[in-house]
């Protein structure tokens, strides 16, 4: 008999039994021990609302031909990237007039694979909605619990391209394809012709990928220029529609060549706020007040999670001394769209530097650069890199500029302008060589503060994933931890990174799609085990230090003085799994002057972790 999976669509009676039949918020359990999550929240009372939003979007799959390609509607072209759940292809639409290409992300539902605790504390959580799943398999949970995920970045991403007539600087989705004998769903979204946003520069000169974009003999600030003007205004959409990305990163920007614009993508981690989600509150005020305060505590407590990438995220998640324990409430994230705000900060500093501005070790080192180093302004007097730098990398959120103010500023008349060209451009330019001869320098006994090492990739690379908070009620410490991600992390060096395979595929023909350069399959074998580690380090191990492009690492590093690449053996990441004892770790660094001992690291984790 054929096997029928969940769809975006049908979760089978799992997702019907969950969500409550009132027509208000259900919050609270009386006869469970369970705790509501922002995301059981959401799967517990709008669950039906979601698949009924989405209900046009998907279609089904009516027609495969492996041979042929083919797809519903689209041939299957080449691959343009891989992500952590699956494949992106570029696609193209049969009966569209203009046969428009468009991207084709493949995700299969039986990834990731889950731990035997974790389905274990899946089916406990089930039985208290009277769910009787000692039955189910474990591929029939793990696929439950992926498609809930996906179904999640599905909506988000239906979200930003409808809500409120959309806007030009997010990706935008066109449809799903879907269907209950199917082990993989398909997304389908706008191609963005030229790929993920690239930062680094192995010369002095311009990237070709940025020229396409703003034309030759332009400076670095001009880009950077272009990028802030861009992203500015899909971050401002962002907000506006109450939706915070929380992976704003160089690879969460793709590059529309065409129109000559920058798009934010990738909304796996993403949140909306309470006012955005579509809940009923109870008209009664005493009820509403208790119904809107649990739901803004489980808002608050995703918030305050650490997701995102290590490299990028914004110092009041990752806070480890003492002072910082003193109150919960000083570990609240007050202003969750100001986290996007740091990322999107330490973008523009790649792209501005050619190298991370906060980049360790490991992720503690990297963590701890991100609280205490202090970066420098006075080189330069580019308007763009006083605004990175003073302003939007502020430690202090609530002294952070905002995205409206950012707007404010790109927009007045006085800086609507790139970098050369106005008064300040000079200084740009000046700033920039400085800049150069700043970094062919050999390293100052400074930059080794808190033992730096040379910036890698890998830090930008390794990101940490919300996924697991798509398990209901499921404590994030017992998150499955899958083996390719250590497989990743002892990389081989004749992978073939997804780099390589845009920029290969960048060179190709935009229009012809080439099905012999179509990859195989991703393997459904379901071969992948899972393997438990002991917490609390496990969670730290969870924000994998991978080294996905090996190849290219280091080459912020690599400029020599006449903008040659010189290539040396990349520096290989620590993984903190190596390391057991944090307080010998910590103390052993002699520049850290920390009082962190393991007890406190514990308490950190237990409280960033949901351990309560
Ligand atoms: N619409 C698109 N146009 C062009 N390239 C795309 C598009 N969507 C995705 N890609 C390419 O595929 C890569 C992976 O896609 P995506 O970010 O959606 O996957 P992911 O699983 O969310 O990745 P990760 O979580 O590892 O960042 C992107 O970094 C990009 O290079």
């Amino acid at each position: 008999m054929e096997r029928k999976y969940p769809s975006l669509l049908n979760n089978s009676e799992v997702t019907n039994k969950l969500e409550s039949q009132s027509p208000y918020i259900v919050v609270d359990n009386p006869d469970s021990e369970w705790i509501p999550t922002y995301h059981s929240l959401i799967e517990r009372n709008i669950s039906n609302l979601i698949q009924s939003e989405l209900q046009p979007y998907v279609q089904q799959i009516k027609k495969i031909d492996e041979t042929e390609s083919i797809i519903n509607d689209y041939k299957i072209g080449s691959t343009i990237g891989s992500g952590q759940f699956g494949k992106v292809y570029k696609g193209q639409e049969q009966s569209h007039k203009k046969r428009r290409i468009v991207a084709l992300k493949r995700i299969n539902k039986l990834r990731p694979k889950y731990s035997m605790n974790q389905l274990m504390r899946q089916i406990t959580y089930w039985k208290q909605f009277n769910i009787d799943a000692d039955n189910f398999d474990a591929d029939t949970i793990t696929t439950l619990m992926n498609v809930n995920r996906c179904r999640w970045e599905v909506y988000l991403m239906l979200r930003v391209t409808n809500d409120r007539g959309g806007n030009s600087y997010v990706v935008n989705f066109l449809q799903c394809m879907d269907s209950v004998n199917s082990k993989d769903l398909w997304i389908v979204s706008e191609w963005c012709n030229l790929g993920e946003l690239q930062w680094k520069r192995p010369t002095r000169h311009l990237l070709e990928q940025w020229e396409s974009l703003i034309g030759e003999n332009k400076t670095v600030a001009d880009f950077a220029f272009k990028v802030i003007n861009d992203i500015t205004k899909g971050l401002k959409f962002l907000k506006k529609i109450g939706c915070i990305h929380r992976d704003i990163k160089p690879s969460n920007i793709l590059v529309d060549g065409k129109n000559k614009i920058l798009k934010i993508s990738d909304f796996g981690c993403s949140l909306l706020t309470p006012e955005s989600l579509p809940f009923e509150y109870d008209p009664v005020e005493k009820i509403k007040d208790k119904q809107l305060h649990i739901v803004r505590k489980c808002f608050q407590k995703e918030m305050n999670k650490i997701i995102g990438t290590p490299a990028f995220v914004a110092p009041e998640l990752c806070k480890f001394t003492e002072e910082d324990f003193k109150s919960e409430e000083k570990m609240d994230v007050k202003d969750g769209f100001k986290l996007d705000i740091w990322s999107f900060g330490v973008t523009l500093y790649c792209i501005l530097f050619n190298q991370l501005p906060f980049s360790g070790d490991n992720e503690f080192d990297t963590y701890h650069l991100i609280n205490l180093k202090e970066l420098s302004n006075d080189d330069s007097d580019c308007w763009i890199t006083d605004l990175v730098i003073t302003k939007m990398l502020k430690k202090n959120p609530d002294e952070r500029i905002d995205i409206n103010e950012i707007h404010t500023i790109i927009t007045s008349n006085k800086n609507n302008k790139p970098p050369s060209l106005n008064k300040l451009g000079g200084g740009a330019k000046k700033s920039i060589k400085k800049f150069w001869k700043k970094i062919s320098k050999p390293k100052s006994k400074e930059d080794l503060t808190l033992k730096v090492t040379l910036s890698t990739e890998d830090t930008e690379l390794s990101r940490i994933t919300s996924r697991d908070s798509f398990a209901s009620g499921l404590d994030p410490s017992d998150l499955p931890i899958n083996i390719t991600d250590f497989i990743d992390s002892l990389t081989t060096t004749n992978a073939i990174t997804a780099q390589d395979e845009i920029l290969k595929n960048n060179n190709k023909q935009e229009n012809r799609l080439d099905p012999t350069q179509t990859d195989s399959p991703v393997s459904s074998s379901g071969s992948i085990q899972s393997f438990e580690i002991p917490t609390p380090i496990k969670n730290m191990i969870k924000i994998k230090a991978s080294p996905e492009k090996p190849e290219k690492r280091d080459l912020d590093h690599g400029a020599s003085n006449d903008g040659q690449t010189a290539p040396r053996p990349a520096p290989k990441m620590k993984s903190s799994k190596n390391i057991i004892n944090f307080k010998n770790y910590i103390q052993n660094n002699e520049v850290v002057e920390s009082s962190d001992t393991i007890d406190q690291i514990k308490d950190y984790l237990n409280y960033k972790g949901d351990f309560t």
